[in-house]
């Protein structure tokens, strides 16, 4: 629409002829009537999106309670997110052939058949170059990646331009100043490939991981590697947790693993590898380990 208000000059000159300049109301130009239409509705949508990011920053705030890691799916629009995310979770997100179908982020939850789970955030499809009118509607989405404990990049493999769009992925993802987050390639619509085979053995040489998120291939390799990166990301703590607050201790175990607990009289002594919001989350409580011992 912003692209559109400067260039509807002319649009209605031949109607003004034909009415003899009377289609005017209120003394005013059917252009400039078009313009306030224009202006209302971008008014309305400004403040629809900010409304997103508010709602998204609620939500992340109140994760930050049950600090479970939170994985996002990133990569090229079409690459297959949203079909991932309702294919890992039974979700019902919008997912369609066309560009943008994801513009509000969207957070479920995957639980592993280990009984460990993470939060996968769906985002927006990024594409070669990003219009910087189009950089408002992203933001709620750019925020979601830059406060996620991984990044998984979906690529659709059967694209002929596959390589182009894992680049412009990349050097989006480089602008966004999100270099220090892990990172997990996932290689999608394996199925729709000329030789899936052969695309096969070439992701497990390049030690990717291969999906299809229409058929269900690789889903369960899949988790095991997002489990697999988080680890590496997670940090060894020691905790007392008090009684009145147990329920942490189904947290710590949900989302790390847990190399002992020492049962006290006020509360659970606890070792274990945590996710880093956790660990900083658990910040008091490692502090009382002292005190306890
Ligand atoms: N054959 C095949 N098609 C897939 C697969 N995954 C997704 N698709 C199709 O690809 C199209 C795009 O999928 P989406 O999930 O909407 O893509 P997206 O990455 O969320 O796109 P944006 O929201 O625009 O970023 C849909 O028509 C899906 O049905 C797959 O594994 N195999
Ligand atoms: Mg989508």
């Amino acid at each position: 629409m912003e692209y559109q208000l400067p260039r509807l000059t002319k649009m209605w000159t031949h109607l003004e002829r034909q009415a003899g300049g009377r289609v005017k109301g209120m003394g005013e130009k059917q252009i400039e009537v078009d313009k306030r239409i224009l202006r209302t509705q971008i008014g309305v949508l400004k403040k629809e999106l900010e409304s997103v990011r508010k709602h998204r920053k609620q939500y992340r705030n109140r994760r930050l309670s049950v600090p479970v890691p939170v994985v996002s799916l990133v990569g090229y629009t079409n690459a297959g997110k949203s079909t991932l995310l309702n294919r890992l979770t039974g979700a019902d997100v919008l997912a369609e052939d066309r560009l943008f179908a994801t513009l509000d982020p969207t957070t479920r939850r995957v639980a592993v058949n280990n009984g460990k789970e993470f939060l996968l955030t769906d985002t927006v499809g990024f594409i070669q170059k990003l219009p910087t009118m189009l950089v408002a509607a992203f933001r709620a989405t750019l925020e979601e990646i830059s406060e996620s404990s991984l990044l998984v990049h979906v690529v659709d493999i059967s694209h002929p331009l596959a390589q182009q769009q894992i680049d412009a992925v990349d050097k989006v993802l480089e602008e966004l100043d999100v270099a220090s987050i892990p990172k997990l390639v996932v290689w999608n619509k394996v199925d729709k490939t000329d030789d899936p085979r052969r695309v096969k053995l070439e992701a497990e040489r390049k030690g990717v991981v291969c999906v299809s998120a229409i058929d269900g291939y690789g889903l369960e390799q899949f988790c095991d590697a997002v489990q697999a990166k988080l680890r590496d990301s997670m940090v060894l703590v020691e905790a007392f947790i008090p009684y009145d607050k147990s329920e942490l201790l189904n947290t710590i175990h949900q989302s790390g693993i847990v190399e002992g607990t020492e049962y006290r009289e006020n509360g659970t002594l606890i070792r274990a590898v945590v996710p880093l919001p956790l660990a900083r989350f658990l910040a008091p409580m490692r502090q009382q380990v002292a005190a306890a011992l």
